[in-house]
């Protein structure tokens, strides 16, 4: 019997879709358009269908491979070697914070979890007084977020929570906390949970089921297992990309190299990517800012074993929010932070809890009953809070050095104790905040008690992000950014930053849709330009 779902990839194959596996490439080769897209994501996805919809030839890198929903089999340990940067393994260069990153057509939107915010207005108004952006008013946004939203079905998932977010949503009830529900890229979701797996009903609107698909009918050249190494310059000009082709592993240069020459170059590799090639291409930045403020927002997280089963890996995985904190102090005091509730799934529990052996054993017999929810720190206003600073190593590959400065901290532990109040003020039978240090609390007060004494330890507190800002971050002129309002190299005339890593700040709130809107208002621009 044939599957009722579709496999977009394998049909835009068989109709004839122009994509090179450069893995399985013999020869060098030399290819030339009008546009070069290095990155398949939010910002290159957005970007690719622009482009290529004007009629314009557009060649689209990515290094992972190309992928469809018959592949996603909702099995973490097929999941992250395919779909995710270093296996999903990627660290901090004090391997502090675990990064999660898409590594795969479509990028992280492929893996991520949907959830749907617009830049809030805070940090719009913040890059305008602190970072010289004036032209980026609500106004001048708006249309862009309504276009993606548009475009990618983004509206407030109208089914009831899951019992995981349900414990925020009462937790916030019984406190007087507000709270609300999310917004989501879905159509037709079946409410399985296993986003972060990529999606096996297409209902999950990410560039690989939109935006990639419609620059391929349009005519693009997807070219996958290729990573870009370094810009040919000249001037001020970017003559095209080198790339090395990888070998079957997907990982390993094959040996094979590739030149693309094109009018006009787009990076879209992600804020840890973008920088990556800008560094080792050794690019001009009278800015000196290229990999340096790379934003992430460091996660802390807390769980509780609850009287009833929440079945944590099931239903739409992020549906409750709550902003009562992220908006609190000024931005430049203290660090505000969204709470929310992650999906769980035995390996990304399994590597995130603490401790070892049968107590570690103990904690994932639990999983059953086990909400955790998630406190996302809003890094990059604070005068102390400077983010991190993307590196090469030997090899050229990225590494992220990210120190946890002592706003951080404070935010951290403001969010546990009240992680810890909202997961008792549900029902919560015990709370574990996730750090080595800590044992599961029957009460507030012993949770309270506890946290007093929680070493502001890196290694110790259990940190994590999936939202990757900054390391080229748009200024108001060349001394202050990297790149201007419109993601324009300012030291390239031809030369576009269309990803996460133009923001000055992080955003927030989760970023998907900033860098959409970004990416469509940017890459207009462009098009108009190259016409
Ligand atoms: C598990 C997970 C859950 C998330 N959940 C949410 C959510 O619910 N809501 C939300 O708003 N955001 C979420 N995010 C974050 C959001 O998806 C990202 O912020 C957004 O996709 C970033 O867009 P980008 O274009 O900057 O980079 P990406 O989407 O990461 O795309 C970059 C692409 O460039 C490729 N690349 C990198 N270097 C090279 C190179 N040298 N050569 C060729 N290709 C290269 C990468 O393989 C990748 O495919 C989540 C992310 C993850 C990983």
């Amino acid at each position: 019997m044939t599957s009722p779902i579709h496999d977009t990839s394998l049909e835009g194959l068989a109709r004839g879709w122009r994509v090179t596996d450069a893995s399985t490439l013999k020869a060098n080769q030399n290819l030339e358009c009008d546009v070069v897209i290095v990155g398949s994501g939010a910002g290159g996805g957005m970007a690719a269908e622009s482009l290529a919809r004007r009629g314009l030839s557009v060649v689209l890198i990515e290094e992972g491979g190309l992928l469809g929903a018959s592949r996603f089999k909702m099995v973490e340990a097929l999941a992250y070697p395919e779909l995710y940067q270093e296996s999903a393994g990627r660290q901090t260069a004090d391997k502090a914070i675990t990064i999660l990153q898409g590594r795969t057509v479509g990028g992280s939107t492929t893996v991520n979890w949907t959830s749907s915010f617009r830049t809030p207005a805070t940090t719009l108004a913040w890059w305008r007084d602190a970072h010289g952006l004036a032209g980026l008013t609500d106004a001048e946004m708006a249309p862009w977020f309504a276009q993606v939203e548009a475009r990618l079905a983004i509206d407030t998932w109208a089914m009831p929570p899951n019992p995981n977010n349900s414990v925020l949503e009462k937790g916030c009830a019984a406190l007087g906390l507000s709270s609300a529900r999310m917004r989501r890229n879905v159509k037709g979701c079946w409410n399985l949970g296993y986003c972060g797996m990529g999606c096996p009903t297409n209902a999950k609107q990410s560039m690989l089921v939109t935006t990639i698909p419609a620059a391929l009918d349009a005519g693009a050249h997807l070219l996958t297992r290729a990573r870009a190494e370094r810009l040919l310059l000249q001037g001020r000009r970017v003559a095209g990309v080198i790339l090395a082709a990888l070998g079957a592993d997907g990982i390993r240069p094959s040996g094979q190299t590739l030149t693309v020459r094109a009018r006009e170059v787009v990076l879209a590799a992600g804020a840890i990517g973008t920088p990556a090639i800008l560094l080792r291409s050794g690019a001009a930045d009278a800015s000196a800012q290229t990999g340096k403020r790379t934003f992430l927002h460091p996660v802390v997280l807390s769980g509780a074993v609850m009287n009833e089963e929440i079945r944590p890996w099931q239903g739409a995985p992020q549906t409750v929010y709550s902003d009562e904190f992220l908006h609190r102090w000024p931005l430049a005091e203290r660090v505000g932070y969204k709470l929310e509730v992650p999906p769980i799934h035995p390996v990304l529990l399994g590597t995130t809890l603490t401790g070892f052996g049968s107590a570690h054993r103990g904690q994932m017999r639990q999983m059953p009953n086990l909400n955790v929810m998630l406190a996302l720190t809003r890094d990059g206003f604070h005068p102390e809070s400077t983010g991190g600073q993307v590196k090469l190593r030997g090899d050229g590959s990225p590494l992220l050095d990210y120190p946890l400065t002592a706003p951080l901290w404070d935010a951290f532990r403001h969010a546990w104790l009240t992680m810890a109040e909202l997961q008792f003020a549900a029902g919560a039978q015990s709370v574990l905040t996730v750090h080595e240090d800590a044992a599961p609390a029957r009460t507030l007060a012993e949770a309270h008690a506890q946290l007093q004494a929680l070493p502001d330890e890196v290694l110790r507190a259990r940190v994590v992000s999936a939202h990757v800002m900054g390391g080229a971050a748009m200024g108001k002129d060349e001394q202050s950014g990297v790149v201007d309002a419109h993601g324009r190299h300012w030291q390239y005339d031809n030369l576009t930053v269309v990803d996460g890593s133009v923001f000055p700040t992080s955003i927030g709130a989760n970023p998907q849709v900033s860098v959409y809107a970004f990416a469509a208002r940017s890459t207009d621009a462009l098009g108009k330009r190259l016409a």
